[in-house]
């Protein structure tokens, strides 16, 4: 090695260097501004496309363009002014596009100390650099979309240790960044659990889905004691060759959502005078009662109640004058109902009464004690008190009644016989 080290002999170096399996290249240092390639070995020859013949023994100012020779020379000179070997990566503009190198410059020194070569070793690292700027391309989307995103993130690696979340993770959960920092799973766990309205089958839905790490959870809705509506949504992190890694977990506030729903159905769904229910969920309860009782053999009672007189009602008066009346009504007769009875405004002035598992008698009996506290109502108006009556009728399904229109039909002719009858009383069909 010494002797190779004092040798000069260019022909020599190159065979070995010949051998190397990574791109190598001899520079004799002439002074500080004159480095003269030496020699290139033949891997570096096919990489770079230049040939040992046609440039050693020429100045890199000579085989390399102006600012790639000056990037060199800066390396080299610090090679030699440090006389030990340096690591550095350059970017290399070749015909085949743009490549990354680490370099590594070992010194030669002669018996005075002083540089006289400077042998190159240099790995490409284009493929390593592409990775690395993809990662980091990566790892940029994903810091983004954690730190934008409304949802509560968490990244669980395959021992179930907390290894990533966002600053909405904390902030749902209430959860202290020193316990995230800490990695105390169970302390997390507990902060959750003592929010939750139901915190056993949380858990026991956790614990499951790390056991199935191929298991997706798509919206798993749950309530907290704050009066707040979470949804959940979790899935394990699979690689493109199948591994997986953990599994991350997003939490979403569906609060507003839930009530927004929850209003839509109810105005969908119910009289916005009087706030109880309308014609179509009527009728539709009423049909699937009827399936329900044929099914079990069992019967109910419909009644068709209309407030007498209610034109002159609304003339005397006025319009709010009646809705007052309409309000009276329907606050005095609902409680007198059992929750399962349905009781809704069918239109104007109009109600009905749906009662299941009742038969005629008990409806009747029922129809006359509120026709009798609907009496006993006094309406406050602008332009006076007033009282109201109802007639009633009542009907129960029959054995032939092909549908429960046709019962609801038989009631409405009751109420008209009640009406022809006098009004303010009960008439069964
Ligand atoms: N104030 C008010 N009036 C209503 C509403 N819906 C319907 N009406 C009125 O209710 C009245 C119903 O009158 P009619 O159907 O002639 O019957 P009636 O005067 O109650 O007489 P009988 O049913 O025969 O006892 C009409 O004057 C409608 O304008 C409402 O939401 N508010």
């Amino acid at each position: 090695m010494d002797r190779l080290l004092e040798s000069r002999d260019y022909a020599e170096l190159r065979t070995i260097i010949n051998y190397l399996g990574i791109a190598a290249f001899v520079i004799d240092v002439e002074n500080n501004d004159h480095f003269r390639l030496a020699a290139i070995n033949q891997r570096h020859e096919q990489l770079t496309g230049m040939h040992h013949a046609e440039c050693a023994g020429r100045l890199v100012d000579e085989v390399l363009p102006p600012d790639l020779a000056e990037q060199v020379r800066k390396n080299y000179r610090r090679c030699v002014r440090l006389r030990s070997a340096i690591d550095y990566d350059e970017t290399l503009e070749l015909p085949a596009g743009t490549t990354f190198w680490r370099t590594t410059l070992v010194p030669y020194l002669d018996p005075d100390g002083r540089v006289f070569r400077l042998l190159g070793t240099a790995f490409e690292i284009t493929r390593t650099v592409h990775l690395e700027q993809s990662t980091r391309y990566q790892s940029a989307i994903l810091s983004a979309y954690l730190e934008e995103s409304p949802d509560g993130i968490l990244v669980v690696d395959a021992d179930n240790h907390m290894r990533t979340w966002n600053q909405r993770f904390l902030e749902i959960w209430n959860l202290p960044l020193e316990v995230m920092e800490s990695g105390d799973g169970r302390r997390a766990l507990e902060i959750v659990r003592n929010q939750l309205e139901t915190p056993d089958e949380f858990t026991e839905r956790i614990l499951d889905l790390y056991q199935h790490l191929d298991q997706e959870e798509r919206g798993y809705r749950f309530a907290m004691r704050d009066g707040r509506m979470l949804e959940r949504y979790s899935r394990g992190l699979k690689d493109t060759q199948g591994t997986y890694w953990g599994r991350i977990w997003f939490y979403r506030d569906v609060t507003d959502h839930e009530i927004l729903t929850n209003r839509l159905l109810q105005l969908a769904s119910t009289d916005s005078l009087t706030g109880i229910t309308n014609r179509r969920i009527f009728m539709e309860t009423m049909a699937e009662e009827y399936r329900r009782a044929r099914r079990y053999n069992h019967s109910f009672t419909v009644l068709m109640i209309d407030l007498d007189r209610f034109k002159q009602v609304n003339d005397r008066y006025g319009h709010e004058g009646g809705d007052a009346a309409l309000k009276s009504f329907t606050a005095t007769i609902a409680p007198m109902l059992r929750e399962t009875d349905l009781f809704a405004r069918m239109g104007g002035e109009e109600f009905t009464i749906l009662l299941p598992e009742t038969d005629i008698e008990e409806a009747t009996q029922l129809a006359r004690r509120l026709g009798q506290a609907v009496a006993g109502i006094t309406v406050n108006s602008h332009r006076g008190a007033f009282a109201i009556t109802v007639s009633i009728g009542v009907s129960q399904l029959q054995p032939d009644d092909a549908d429960a229109e046709e019962t609801l039909s038989r009631a409405d002719r009751a109420l008209y016989t009640a009406k022809e009858e006098g009004r303010n009383r009960v008439a069964c069909a």
